[in-house]
């Protein structure tokens, strides 16, 4: 795979965006033109062969490395698979963990389609040196989680503070520093505060889990008298910089809280199904009140993959059937949702083919079952295809994945393997000294 250095151009030839067939020529990671006619002489040719283009995905909310615990904890409730089964787990991690889980992460998304995503994990340093290998663009969150205590809560600042001045140090604008309060029932009223003042004076986002269980809202109202949104608002955790992941227990006044600030509200359909939160977060209620509304995974743990063609679909039918709509969030809007709106709602520009963007491209293959027949692209993408569909992938201009062929593949599987038997294995080692 030949890598374009700066200044080059590079031309994708004969793709099918939309109903048409184009070039797309791409100068300094934008597309510099797009159209029948785009063309002209260039450092790197691609030929699509027809191949659908599509912008490149945005995976609103993840916990990247937990791919080493994929398959570890299945078919459990929330509470009890995180304090029995996760968070045990992770007390053992260590920042070689997570670069290999990271790596691995960013590899499964880069097959099927992501260029970037929005990670709320532990050892972050160490996520950004594999997002920097890998080329991917990520926002990234050091997970605070003071339970209620102030000593942690003194160590839970440092660490984000630590975390984010090496990500700004590496001074890669690919990769941007978050601030992670966890949720209102694992952070105290006062790092909540913290996190929102820290993440103004830093001028980064806010990443937080948000009103994803009953339970959750209940024991927030029980214990002081505001719902999850309400609480964050007061403690100024709400505002145009915030992705809230989850959000299916929203009232309408929630929605119209995060819609008046501007808030971003990022789908999980296949970990909410999979934990049987009971309810599905109300889109049409948050569209209508101007919030955003994006897509994401969730970790390896509770979804079991990163496959954002799969998040797609399920949110198309997850919203249809709890909402009992046939027509509520159709293929273009789940599309968006994956596309322009996670690039807005992580400050990215991005998730649009038009001149002018970033070259985030994707290109899926033609002639796969998936897209036989092509009456309507968009529809195949998001109802039919999965990412063993994509072929190629551009993030930014750079080429992440051509023909199928990501460079470092099988090191990575081996390192993100041993990594996982040798996390098992010191937490084994820990119970039996215990
Ligand atoms: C960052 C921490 O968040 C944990 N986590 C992973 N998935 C979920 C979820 O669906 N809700 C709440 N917390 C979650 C992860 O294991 C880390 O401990
Ligand atoms: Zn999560």
């Amino acid at each position: 795979m030949k890598e374009i250095q700066q200044g080059e151009s590079l031309l994708i030839r004969d793709v099918e965006v939309g109903r048409a067939r184009v070039n797309i020529r791409v100068e300094g990671g934008r597309i510099a033109a797009i159209g029948a006619d785009a063309g002209g002489e260039a450092a790197v040719v691609i030929e699509g062969r027809g191949a659908v283009a599509l912008p490149g995905l945005y995976n609103t909310h993840t916990h990247a490395a937990m791919t080493l615990l994929r398959g570890y904890a299945d078919d459990m409730p929330l509470q009890d698979w995180l304090s029995t089964k996760i968070w045990p787990l992770e007390a053992h991690l260590t920042g070689e963990d997570v670069y290999w889980g990271t790596k691995l992460a960013c590899l499964e998304m880069i097959r099927s389609g992501t260029v970037a995503f929005n990670d709320m994990y532990f050892f972050m340093e160490d996520a950004a040196r594999a997002v920097d290998e890998m080329g991917m663009k990520a926002q990234l969150a050091y997970g605070f989680i003071d339970l209620f205590d102030e000593e942690k809560r003194e160590k839970e600042i440092k660490a984000t503070e630590k975390t984010v001045a090496a990500i700004k140090n590496r001074r890669n604008p690919r990769i941007r520093a978050a601030v992670g309060p966890h949720a209102v029932y694992t952070v105290s009223p006062e790092g909540l505060r913290w996190c929102a003042e820290f993440s103004r004076q830093q001028n980064i986002g806010i990443h937080v889990h948000l009103s994803e269980t009953d339970q959750e809202v209940k024991e927030c109202v029980e214990k002081t008298g505001m719902r999850p949104p309400a609480l964050l608002d007061k403690c100024g955790c709400i505002n145009p910089r915030t992705v809230a992941a989850h959000c299916c227990w929203l009232d309408t006044a929630d929605c119209t809280l995060l819609g008046d600030r501007g808030a971003y509200a990022s789908h999980n359909p296949t970990s909410n199904m999979k934990l049987a939160v009971h309810r599905a977060m109300p889109y049409a209620w948050l569209k209508d009140a101007g919030a955003g509304v994006c897509l994401g995974t969730d970790g390896c743990a509770s979804n079991n993959n990163q496959d954002m063609f799969e998040e797609m679909k399920f949110a198309a039918l997850l919203q249809k059937f709890f909402w009992n709509s046939q027509t509520l969030l159709p293929a273009e809007q789940v599309l968006a949702m994956a596309t322009a709106n996670g690039a807005a709602a992580m400050g990215f520009d991005g998730g649009r083919l038009e001149k002018g963007a970033a070259a985030d491209i994707v290109l899926l293959d033609r002639n796969a079952i998936c897209n036989t027949p092509l009456h309507n692209p968009v529809s195949n993408a998001v109802y039919s295809c999965n990412g063993s569909a994509v072929t190629t992938v551009l993030c930014q201009g750079r080429v992440l994945m051509q023909d199928r062929v990501v460079p470092g593949e099988e090191e990575i599987l081996e390192g993100a393997r041993a990594a996982a038997t040798n996390l098992l294995t010191r937490a084994a080692e820990a119970r039996t000294e215990e």
